[in-house]
């Protein structure tokens, strides 16, 4: 079958399109390594997925991933014999990015199960970049508490070096992990990176080129050390609808707990929860997108383009 290439007038497009039934193929007769409760076990709260999307969408895309660990794994071990060098094994890092509540985490948790049921790639690590925010208590000291998820707000040279050490073969390194429900990074615990073969990298800013206070280009990007990226994408309108129908559905649940940062917001009516789930959108989640994170979209080596339904209605595929 033969993808369609998207292209304006002007400029030959970068990417060849895969609608889903040309996608949906090249994982036919493929086995789903997991099961409907797998599933919703899984999935995002408010993300709607059912297992023939998931045998629609991720399962091609696993296979598509498999097969670029497989190839790059020759590549190294042939240049190391080249250089007459050690063929310690390196992690794979897999990038995943696109706004709040579009549905990263649902992509990253899918794509570390439907990988490490690959017999190349058993060992499949997930982080997301959320720990390496700064703690509330610094993000209000320096007036961006209301900034969360702005490319400032992150200690990037931190996750550099995490991605760095990672990528250097190096076993056992550490990365903060994020609680959403106390709505700050968590003192004393860290999750442990010991050299997966995969590690899939989620959050709204990796493929962020970041700037220096000096106003320099900085010399390495944490893109660099990624072998594959993917951008989950979709209409604004929607993430807002999805972000709204998200923190409408915690209202009752996560916020009832009286430890949740959110509790305040528990007891809300519907009209007061969605304006202030919108007011939050607009002021924060909304901007990030427009200015931070949509930008970053063509440096992506697959988009998924999602539509209102949270269905994936096509596929890109970098191509140049
Ligand atoms: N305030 C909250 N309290 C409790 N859980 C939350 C809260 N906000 C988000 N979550 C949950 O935390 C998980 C990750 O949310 P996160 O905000 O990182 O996702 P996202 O980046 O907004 O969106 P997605 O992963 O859908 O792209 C989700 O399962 C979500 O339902
Ligand atoms: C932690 C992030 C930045 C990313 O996951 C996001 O979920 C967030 O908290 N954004 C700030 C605005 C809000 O509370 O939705």
């Amino acid at each position: 079958m033969v993808a369609v290439t998207v292209s304006t007038r002007s400029h030959p497009s970068p990417y060849a399109a895969f609608d889903r039934a040309q996608w949906r193929a090249l994982a036919d007769g493929q086995e789903l390594p997991l099961d409907a409760e797998e599933l919703a076990r899984l999935a995002t709260l408010g993300d709607r997925i059912d297992l023939d999307e998931v045998r629609t969408v991720y399962l091609p895309l696993a296979r598509l991933l498999a097969l670029q660990v497989t190839a790059s794994r020759r590549l190294w071990t042939a240049q190391s014999e080249f250089l007459g060098t050690s063929t310690a094994k390196v992690p794979y890092v897999i990038a995943v990015a696109g706004s709040v509540a579009v549905g990263k985490s649902t992509t990253a948790r899918l794509l570390q199960v439907l990988l490490a049921a690959q017999p190349d790639t058993p060992r499949v690590d997930l982080v997301t970049t959320d720990g390496f925010l700064y703690p509330n208590a610094t993000l209000e000291a320096r007036g961006q508490l209301g900034r969360k998820g702005f490319p400032e707000t992150y200690d990037r040279r931190a996750l550099l070096r995490f991605l760095a050490d990672v990528k250097s073969g190096r076993g056992s390194v550490s990365a903060p992990l994020y609680s959403h429900q106390s709505y700050d990074v968590v003192p004393d615990r860290a999750q442990v990176v010991d050299g997966p073969d995969v590690l899939v990298l989620e959050g709204l800013n990796v493929l962020q080129a970041g700037s220096r206070a000096d106003g320099r280009v900085p010399e390495v990007f944490l893109s660099d050390f990624f072998d594959f990226s993917v951008y989950v994408d979709a209409g604004e309108a929607d993430v807002e609808q999805w972000y709204v129908e998200r923190f409408l559905a915690l209202r009752r649940t996560a916020f009832q707990d009286s430890g949740a940062y959110f509790h305040r917001f528990a007891d809300l009516t519907d009209d007061e929860a969605v304006g202030t789930a919108r007011g939050i959108w607009a002021a924060v989640n909304g901007p990030n997108l427009r200015h931070n994170i949509a930008p970053t979209r063509s440096r992506a080596r697959l988009v998924l383009q999602k539509a209102a339904d949270h269905s994936v209605r096509r596929v890109l595929l970098r191509k140049l």
